[in-house]
This record gives structure tokens, C-alpha cells and sequence, in this order.
């Protein structure tokens, strides 16, 4: 296959080649075979040696002779970036010619035999329409990779205004607000009798003793620093983050399943010892306000702190320059104290195990005031627990999500990491705790299903991809259909992936569901989480696709094509 030097004009003369292999292609091809490039250039040359090629590939060849590319002689030699973001872009051509989906087997066709007969011809037929459409695939690519690298001489395209997301300042205003209110409302709504949107919580005349004490603000204090402390202990393993924009990679200490274990273990010692654990209940509100304002007062710090490091280590989406926006968001990507990943740690660590310690302490109390075991706010404990092991058992995985990669630490996610999921993913628990709701055997029985179902798909579709992103040549991909990209990196387009495009989230989104049916269905409140988590995950997986589609572009397109649903299965 001749090289060929990309120039302004490439994409017209392709454009030209194109067009004229679809007229042959609309002409009757039956009638005039020999008069298809494809057939005369190979039975003019049958002394050549057989060469394996791609169908696609001949026909590449075909529309360079019939369109050759005008070169630009006085192009200088040297590798200049723009050149090589033209070599890139060869690459980019052929990697999406030869093979738009592969399979992992590698049974790639192979057509390079004269043609005979009409069946031949017939397939030769098939093939060039196969490679039209695989040219119109190039075509895009290149034009996105265009997109990405303007020729120096291209004019200057006008500057477009920061990517907003979250409705953009005015929804991150918002939202500073609105978050903490929610956490509030509905748990002040889900009272002893009811858990209902319609309860309008009365504020307690004495407000700041109701929701603020100094023994609060230790116990949250201190099991911050307990968990940093486990965080930092050189135990576990050392795991690289992903590669960074201003190169090299971080390193994360993994060892979050044995803070949960020495946490857990913990507790039970001081149950043991009959230490007052059960005041970690009766402070909710307290505890909830000190982890508010932390979240508030940590967020500034990040803020401001953020402005004091080099532009490379900000986050993508953080910086527009406005000041709201880049708070909620986050300015700084991976901001470190010493040893500590402040982000990699407050998401994995102080909320969510302090979430299942919260949720034991629940049980106990509920011991303490029933001397039994309601079963439904066991069964809801050990989900959940279940859930929070998975997660840090799993701990590097989070190293690949978007709110490593590519968010940064802003009100968002402290907010979120801090306050949002220890007190408000515990209220189911908090609700059966309060109500004494419980079900019979036979009504647990199918919600024990219901969840192990639910897990079943998130972990299995979890570590198909996990693997896949490691050892893409591992068997259990062979025979596996996979989309490959320009970056190199391949999608995977079969197996659970292949179900629809967020398999992982629609098993999350069974277990949620299988939460709150511990609480019945007399209350609409115990379904809050599954309802905010559904708008999240919707959320989060357009977010996700358009990043998907920056990243991968004609490619992400193609898998699109092949993998028709987003969560659910021929619903969404
Ligand atoms: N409990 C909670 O509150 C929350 C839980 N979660 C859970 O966290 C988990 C991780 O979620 P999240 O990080 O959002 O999303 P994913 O785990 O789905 O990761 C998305 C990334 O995976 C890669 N990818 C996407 N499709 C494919 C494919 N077909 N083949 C190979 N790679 C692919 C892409 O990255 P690349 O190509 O660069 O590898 C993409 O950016 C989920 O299970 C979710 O349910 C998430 C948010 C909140
Ligand atoms: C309050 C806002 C509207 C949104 C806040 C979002 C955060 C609560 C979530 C963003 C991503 C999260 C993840 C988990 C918990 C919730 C947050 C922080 C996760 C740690 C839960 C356990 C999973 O197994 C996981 C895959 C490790 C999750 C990663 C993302």
C-alpha cells in the first residue's frame, strides 16, 4: 500500500474516490466486473506474489490509484509536531480500516485471489461496500483527529466558552445548597412512625444544641485521624494510579479492606467493653452538622490551596475560572497531603466505612432497646456491609473511574464522600432502626434474591472489564467481540458488555432497590436512595459517554452501533 503524505486536499481526493466507488457499486456490477479496479488491478499483475491483504485494504489501494493524493513537495523533512500529528493519523486510517470490529480470535478476512468466478465477483462486491462503509468510518476518525490537531496553518477557530457541567455555575450554586438541605429534609422527615415527604420537619426550639455539641465534633475528629492514620500504615499493597497529563503515575497504598476488618474489629472490642458506642446513633444530627461544616471549610481549603500548584496538576473540568463552578467541581486533580490522596481517601475511607459502622451501631442499639435482632435491619447491614467490602476489596478499580481521572476534589465529592453517602445511604437502616418495621421470613426470602442478583451482575460485569483493561489477550476474551480505537485500546463489545453499556450500574441499581424493600412499601422516603441513585447513574453515564466519545470517537460511535441500550436492556 503506497505511503501517503496527508494534505488539505486528501480528504477531497478521497472524498472523489469515494464517490466513485459508490457509482460502481450502484452500477450494475454483474455487467461490467472487469471494469472494477479491483478486479483489473489484480488480474493485471497474477505474477505477483500472493500477498495477504484485507478486503478493505485493496480497496484503499484501488482509491489511491484512482485519486492519488497531490503532494506537497516542499513539505521540510523534519518532525515537526503537525507531522507528527499526520503520521498519527495514518496510523489512526489504517487501524480502523483494517478491522472496524474484530474478533478477538483474530479471524480476519483474507481476499487476495484472482477473480473467477461470479460468486467471486459477487463477494469482491460485498467487500467493497464493506470497505466503503469502513473509508466513511476512516473519514470520521480523521476528521476528529483533525478536529483535535488543527494544521498550523488552519485560522484560528473561536474560543468557545468552558465545558459546564451541572447546569454550570448557576447549578453548582444551587446544588451547594440543595445538597445539604436534602440530607437534612429527609432525615428529619423519616421519623418513628413515617418516612414521608409530607412530614415537614419542625425545627427544634433550641437549634444549635439540637444539632451541634464538642463531643460530636471529637468523635467525627477523631475517626477522621483514625482513618487516615490506617490509611497511611505502609501495609498493603503500593498500586499506579493512571498515567497523569503532566506525566509519571501515582502511587496509592490499597489497603482499605483492612481498615474495614480493624474497624470492625474495633467496634466489637468496644461493644465488648461496653463503651457508650450507641452515642454515635444518638448524635446523628450532631454528627451530621460538624461532617456538614467540615465538608464546607475542607472545600475552601482545596479551593485556595489549589491556586498555589502548577496549571498540569488541575483537573479537566475544574478550572473554568469561575469561582463557583471550580469549588463544587474541584480545581485540583489529585491533591496530596504527605502520603495522604486526599480524594482517593475520602471517598474510599471515613464515609463509607464509617456508613457500615454507622449501620452496626444501628443493630446494637436496636438490641440494646428490643433484645432481638429485627431481621430486616440485619439483612439490610449485611447487604450494605457487603457492598462496602466489595468496594474496598476492589480498591484499586476506583483508580480508573472518572472521579479520580478525571473530576477534581471539590464540594462535590467531599460533600458527597463525607456527608451524602455515610448519612444518607444509612437510612434504611436508621428508618427500621426507628420504626420497628420488620417482614416476615417468606417476604426476605425473595429480597435476599433480589439482591444477590443484583451484586452478582455488578461484581461479574465490574471484573470483566477490570480484566479486560489489564490483560486484553486474556482467553476468556477470545471469541469475544471488541471495537478497536485509536488510542490502541480496545472496547469490549460482547459478554456483559455487550448488554448494554453500563451493566455494572444496572446491577448497582438492583442492589439499591433491594435495600429499601427491607423497609416495605408504606414509606416513600426508604426509597429515596434508588430514586437520587437512578438520577445519578443517568447522570453519570452521559457523562461518561460523552467523555467516551471525545476519547474514542468513530470508534465510540461503532460501539454505540453495536451495544444499542445505555442501562437497561431494551428499555433505556
Ligand atoms: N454507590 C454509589 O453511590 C456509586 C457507585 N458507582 C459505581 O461505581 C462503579 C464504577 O462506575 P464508573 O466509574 O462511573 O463507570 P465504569 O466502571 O463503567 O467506567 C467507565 C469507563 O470504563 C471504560 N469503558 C466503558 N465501556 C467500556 C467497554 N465496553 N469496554 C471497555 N472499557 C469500557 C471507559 O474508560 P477507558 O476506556 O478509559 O478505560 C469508561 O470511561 C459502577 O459499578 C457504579 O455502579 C458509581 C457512582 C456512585
Ligand atoms: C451528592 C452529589 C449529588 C453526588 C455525590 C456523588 C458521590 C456520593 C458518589 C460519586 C461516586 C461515588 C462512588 C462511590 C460512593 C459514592 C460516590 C462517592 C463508591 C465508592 C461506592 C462503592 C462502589 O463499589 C465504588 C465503585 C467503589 C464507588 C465509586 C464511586
Amino acid at each position: 500500500m503506497p505511503r501517503r503524505e496527508k494534505s488539505p486536499n486528501k480528504s477531497r481526493g478521497r472524498e472523489r474516490a469515494r464517490s466513485k466507488s459508490a457509482s460502481r457499486t450502484k452500477s450494475s456490477p454483474t455487467k461490467s466486473p472487469s471494469r472494477r479496479p479491483v478486479t483489473r488491478s489484480r488480474s493485471r499483475t497474477p505474477s505477483r506474489p500472493a500477498k495477504t491483504s484485507s478486503a478493505a485494504e485493496v480497496v484503499i489501494q484501488e482509491v489511491n490509484q484512482v485519486a492519488p493524493t497531490p503532494r506537497t513537495p516542499s513539505r521540510p523533512k523534519s518532525r515537526s509536531p503537525s507531522r507528527a500529528a499526520q503520521k498519527e493519523t495514518v496510523v489512526t486510517k489504517r487501524t480502523v480500516v483494517t478491522s472496524v470490529v474484530s474478533s478477538s480470535s483474530g479471524q480476519e478476512q483474507a481476499a487476495h485471489t484472482p477473480v473467477r468466478s461470479s460468486s467471486r465477483i459477487a463477494s469482491l462486491i460485498e467487500k467493497e461496500k464493506e470497505a466503503s462503509y469502513l473509508i466513511k468510518e476512516q473519514m470520521k476518525s480523521e476528521m476528529i483527529t483533525n478536529m483535535k490537531t488543527p494544521p498550523p496553518s488552519a485560522p484560528k477557530k473561536k474560543e468557545k466558552g468552558p465545558h459546564y457541567e451541572f447546569m454550570g455555575p448557576i447549578g453548582a450554586f444551587l446544588l451547594i445548597f440543595l445538597l445539604p438541605a436534602t440530607v437534612y429534609y429527609v432525615n428529619m422527615a423519616c421519623r418513628k412512625t413515617k418516612c414521608s415527604i409530607l412530614i415537614v420537619p419542625s425545627l427544634p426550639r433550641n437549634f444549635v444544641a439540637a444539632f451541634f455539641d464538642t463531643e460530636a465534633c471529637l468523635i467525627f475528629f477523631g475517626w477522621m485521624a483514625f482513618q487516615a492514620l490506617l490509611a497511611v500504615l505502609p501495609v498493603g499493597r503500593l498500586v499506579d494510579g493512571q498515567p497523569l497529563k503532566s506525566g509519571g503515575k501515582l502511587k496509592y497504598r490499597c489497603n482499605g479492606f483492612l481498615a474495614l476488618v480493624v474497624s470492625l474489629a474495633g467496634l466489637g472490642v468496644a461493644v465488648y467493653l461496653k463503651l457508650p458506642v450507641t452515642k454515635v446513633v444518638d448524635k446523628f444530627f450532631k454528627l451530621m452538622t460538624v461532617a456538614t461544616i467540615f465538608s464546607f471549610a475542607f472545600s475552601i481549603c482545596l479551593y485556595v490551596s489549589s491556586h498555589f500548584v502548577s496549571s498540569k496538576k488541575l483537573a479537566p473540568g475544574g478550572n473554568s475560572g469561575n469561582f463557583i463552578y471550580d469549588f463544587f467541581i474541584g480545581r485540583e486533580l489529585n491533591p496530596r497531603v504527605g502520603p495522604l490522596d486526599l480524594k482517593f481517601f475520602c471517598e474510599l475511607r471515613p464515609g463509607l466505612i464509617g456508613w457500615v459502622m454507622m449501620d452496626w451501631i444501628m443493630v446494637l442499639k436496636a438490641y440494646q432497646e428490643t433484645g432481638t435482632f429485627p431481621p430486616n435491619l440485619v439483612l439490610v447491614t449485611v447487604f450494605q456491609t457487603l457492598y462496602v467490602a466489595d468496594a474496598l476489596w476492589f480498591e484499586d478499580a476506583i483508580l480508573t473511574t472518572m472521579d479520580i481521572i478525571h473530576d477534581g476534589f471539590g464540594f462535590m465529592l467531599c460533600f458527597g464522600d463525607l456527608v451524602w453517602v455515610p448519612f444518607l445511604y444509612s437510612l434504611q437502616p436508621r428508618f427500621l432502626l426507628e420504626s420497628g418495621f420488620t417482614l416476615p421470613w417468606y417476604c426476605l426470602a425473595p429480597i435476599v434474591v433480589i439482591n444477590l442478583i443484583g451484586y452478582m451482575i455488578f461484581r461479574l460485569s465490574n471484573s470483566q472489564k477490570n480484566l479486560f483493561r489489564k490483560d486484553p489477550k486474556h482467553p476468556v476474551f477470545s471469541g469475544m467481540e471488541t471495537v478497536p480505537t485509536q488510542t490502541g485500546r480496545k472496547l469490549l463489545a460482547s459478554g456483559w458488555w455487550g448488554i448494554c453499556h453500563k451493566p455494572n450500574y444496572l446491577g448497582d441499581l438492583i442492589m439499591a432497590l433491594a435495600w429499601s424493600l427491607t423497609t416495605g412499601f408504606g414509606h416513600i422516603f426508604t426509597y429515596f436512595y434508588p430514586l437520587y441513585f437512578l438520577v445519578l447513574l443517568i447522570h453519570r453515564e452521559r457523562r461518561d459517554n460523552e467523555q467516551c466519545a471525545a476519547k474514542y470517537g468513530a470508534s465510540w460511535e461503532r460501539y454505540c452501533q453495536r451495544v444499542k441500550y445505555r442501562i437497561f436492556p431494551y428499555i433505556y
